[in-house]
């Protein structure tokens, strides 16, 4: 059977730090091995334990980050707790070279500049079930500092803030139950057409918690 047509775009997957985009990603990759290909991007983080160059991120110096910028290797790029991210046109390029379907990972700040390329690819946004999932998630994680989920949480509401205007995303998941989630996610990425869920409103549990933006 001939892949379906949104199967040929890419996919950009975006939603706060912790949200799940990871888990989602993994278990898509370990059912369809050779379907789909991770754009890879480069940061200037430093790498947790059990990360590689080149399989999560390409891990480069920030001098070598603002050389990239210069030479206009990027598609979208973002400084994001104090770090780059950034997505370079000959990843993407290289994904679908291989013949697979290319899946970004891209921040709020990205989405919005990828918007101003050609690369019409489909949005899908993660969202927590709560702003207090997305903090225990983060903690449980275990790789961030008290700091660094504060950092993560401020910024989630930009992400939050973007997923709420109108036209930004093809389709919003709700990451409460991974496996019920999972299932959507997989229809997303092999092209099917599903309505997805209803944006949890989140600003009230914002303020719950006191996170200052
Ligand atoms: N539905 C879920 N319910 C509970 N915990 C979850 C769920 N999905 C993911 N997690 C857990 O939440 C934590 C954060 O997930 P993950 O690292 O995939 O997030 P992420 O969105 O990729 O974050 P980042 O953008 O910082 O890389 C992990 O410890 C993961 O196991």
């Amino acid at each position: 059977m001939p892949p379906l047509p949104d199967f040929l775009r890419p996919l950009v997957l975006s939603g706060p730090s912790g949200v799940g985009k990871s888990t989602l990603l993994t278990r898509l990759f370990a059912e369809f091995p050779d379907k789909f290909g991770f754009s890879v991007s480069h940061t200037t983080r430093a790498p947790r334990p059990g990360e590689t160059h080149g399989k999560q991120y390409y891990f480069v110096p920030r001098s070598k980050f603002e050389e990239l910028i210069k030479a206009g290797a990027f598609i979208e790029y973002a400084e994001f707790s104090g770090n780059y991210y950034g997505t370079s046109f000959e990843t993407v390029r290289q994904v679908a070279t291989d013949g697979r379907r290319c899946i970004l990972d891209i921040e709020a700040q990205g989405v919005r500049q990828i918007k101003q390329t050609d690369l019409d690819p489909v949005y899908c946004f993660i969202s927590p079930p709560s702003m207090q999932a997305l903090r225990q998630r983060l903690r449980g994680r275990g790789t961030e500092t008290d700091a660094s989920v504060q950092k993560r949480l401020a910024a989630s509401i930009k992400e939050i803030a973007l997923a709420k205007e109108p036209n930004v995303h093809d389709l919003v998941i709700v990451n409460d139950d991974v496996e019920r989630a999972y299932q959507i996610f997989k229809q997303v990425a092999l092209g099917e057409k599903v309505p997805g869920d209803v944006l949890p409103r989140l600003e009230d549990e914002e303020e719950a918690i006191g996170i200052q933006s």
